[in-house]
């Protein structure tokens, strides 16, 4: 595992730090180690920043003069920004200190009187401080446990009316370290240097809005110490580039052929639905899975053979609303013909004979969108107790609640966990930080996503592109769960770099289907 991958709560973190300095590290150092790499990080993403931001008047020309506000605290997150005062004050910034607290941590307290012993100025009263460029905040770290009230709340208040640029230090001052939660108040930051390892509150929802850009600084704790505390095999890690290109199995053997590399059924679309046919077929191609096979309802069959030439499109008898009534496969073909199937996307809730016969099969199966609205309405629990082979869930938040009305989803870790837990299935969360768990409580979080993704149809690319997965890989002692957090992966990433090259306004389902194979090249050439 990489650094990137793990995640911690607050006494995880101080448990890994216990053993540092059981071990013999001073807190001191360390602390003076973690100042600098942020001072350094922070120097780059100024200099950058400056380019794109207007200075205040104040700003006398060149990097040096920039000026800057250091929110210190009373524990050894404000002995951080102390540092790093210090620090951009030999650089050559204007730095000048807020720190409102009466009592402080003993090292907390040194750095703050040598900065005042180099002329640093220092203030306690919110109506003394002058202008200035951009703010740290090292008021609050992982030591944060009750809420902010009084006048520390009101000036977190002030400093986020003030619409300067804030770099937060650890996490932004006022969120719950492990659920994300505001306590009180908290800073609206627009980059966090989370130091060391992920917090479980940066990877939550809830928090998104005060993070920002999110940034880990490694300061180099030993693998055995995080282990030591996190088990050797985490039960909560982040999605990163090394998962998916683990799991992909590239490159392809020499000797590979098409029924080597996965053969996919996607049962979708109706007469009213025939895009998500079309977008679930695309995310599929994407996959680079052997075989593609698509069951539609017999009058949308030519145009999907328009959009996907390469697949075999099975035209199936529909409803009189244009819904497949039954899967009429090919010749000598039945469902264990396929590695899987993928069923959901456009099917419309009249189609549920065919969701009763894909979950009595004995296929790996993704069920997504009217999918898992029909096994909502069979019985989520009671049906899936049939099921002997692998099965994945992907809902939205409807769709879970739906689904599982009695899982509380505010906490979205507790909420996969529980519902793969019930299901013995591999359930997906969709959202800005999607969430995935294993029946055994095994979770990924997805941590890398864009906004632009909150359109229709986006989901129904991720179903394709996972089946597609799942097809070529499921035969090859893959976990369930690494796929399907590949696939989250891989989608997002094509968003991130839709956005970047046509805005978030640009980032259309289809448009999404031409990006995933461009960044999964780059990532490729990344990675060599
Ligand atoms: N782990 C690591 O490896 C490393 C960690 N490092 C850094 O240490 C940080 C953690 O430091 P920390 O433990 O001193 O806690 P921190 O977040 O500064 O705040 C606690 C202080 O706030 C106070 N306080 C709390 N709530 C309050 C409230 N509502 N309103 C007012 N006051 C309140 C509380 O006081 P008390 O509860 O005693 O009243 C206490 O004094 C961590 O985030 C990182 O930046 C790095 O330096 C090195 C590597
Ligand atoms: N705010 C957001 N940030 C990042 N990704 C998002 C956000 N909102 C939604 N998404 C992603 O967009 C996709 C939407 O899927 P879904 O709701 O099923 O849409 P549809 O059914 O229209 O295809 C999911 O992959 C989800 O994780
Ligand atoms: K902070």
């Amino acid at each position: 595992m990489t650094k990137e991958q793990f995640v911690v709560t607050a006494a995880q973190m101080r448990d890994i730090e216990g053993r540092i300095f059981a071990a013999g590290m001073p807190v001191a150092a360390l602390m003076e180690k973690v100042g600098r790499l942020i001072s350094d990080s922070f120097a780059r993403h100024w200099q950058r920043l400056q380019s794109i931001i207007p200075l205040s008047p104040l700003f006398q020309g060149g990097l040096g003069g920039s000026n800057v506000g250091i929110l210190a605290g009373p524990g050894h997150n404000g002995g951080d920004a102390l540092v790093v005062a210090r620090e951009l004050h030999f650089q050559g910034y204007q730095v000048w200190i807020y720190q409102p607290f009466a009592k402080l941590k003993e090292l907390t307290s040194q750095h703050l009187q040598y900065a005042q012993s180099l002329g640093i100025p220092c203030f306690t009263e919110l109506a003394e401080l002058p202008s200035c460029d951009f703010l740290i905040d090292g008021l609050f770290g992982f030591g944060l446990e009750r809420e902010i009230t009084g006048n520390i709340a009101e000036a977190i208040n002030h400093f986020n009316d003030w619409n300067k640029p804030i770099f937060s230090i650890d996490l932004p001052s006022g969120l719950h370290t492990d659920t994300g939660e505001v306590l009180g108040t908290a800073i609206r930051a627009n980059h966090t240097f989370c130091l060391g390892l992920w917090k479980q509150g940066l990877l939550q929802e809830q928090a998104l809005e005060y993070i920002g850009q999110a940034e880990l600084i490694d300061f180099d704790i030993p693998l055995a110490d995080i282990h030591a505390i996190l088990g050797e095999v985490p039960k909560i890690k982040r999605i990163t580039k090394t998962t998916v290109f683990d799991t992909l199995s590239l490159p392809l053997s020499p000797t590979t052929h098409k029924y080597k590399s996965g053969h996919l059924l996607l049962i979708s679309g109706s007469k009213r639905y025939a895009g998500g046919a079309i977008l679930t077929g695309l995310g599929a191609r994407a996959s680079g899975v052997g075989m593609l096979s698509i069951a539609v309802p017999e009058s949308i069959k030519p145009l999907l053979i328009s959009h996907l030439p390469e697949a075999l499109i099975i035209g199936c008898p529909e409803t009189e609303t244009g819904a497949i009534s039954h899967l009429q496969l090919p010749p000598n073909t039945d469902l264990n013909s396929f590695n899987a199937i993928a069923c959901g996307p456009g099917l419309t809730t009249d189609a549920t004979p065919i969701i009763e016969q894909v979950i009595n099969s004995d296929v790996p199966l993704i069920l997504d969108a009217d999918g898992l609205n029909i096994l909502a309405q069979l019985g989520t629990i009671s049906t899936l107790q049939k099921r002997q082979n692998t099965t994945i869930l992907t809902p939205h938040t409807g769709e879970f609640h739906r689904l599982f009305p009695d899982i509380n989803y505010q906490d979205r870790v507790k909420a996969v966990q529980t519902a793969a837990s019930q299901t013995g299935a591999v359930v997906l969360l969709k959202g800005a930080r999607t969430a995935i768990s294993n029946p055994e409580g095994v979770v990924w979080i997805n941590a890398e996503s864009t906004p632009a993704l909150a359109r229709g149809g986006s989901g129904d690319v991720l179903t394709g592109l996972m089946g597609g997965i799942l097809a070529r890989v499921v035969n090859k002692q893959v976990n369930i769960e690494d796929v399907v957090a590949a696939a989250a992966w891989w989608h997002s990433q094509g968003g991130i770099l839709a956005v970047k090259e046509r805005t978030e306004l640009g980032v259309d389902a289809f448009t999404l289907t031409q990006y995933l194979i461009r960044v999964l090249k780059l990532s490729i050439e990344d990675i060599l």
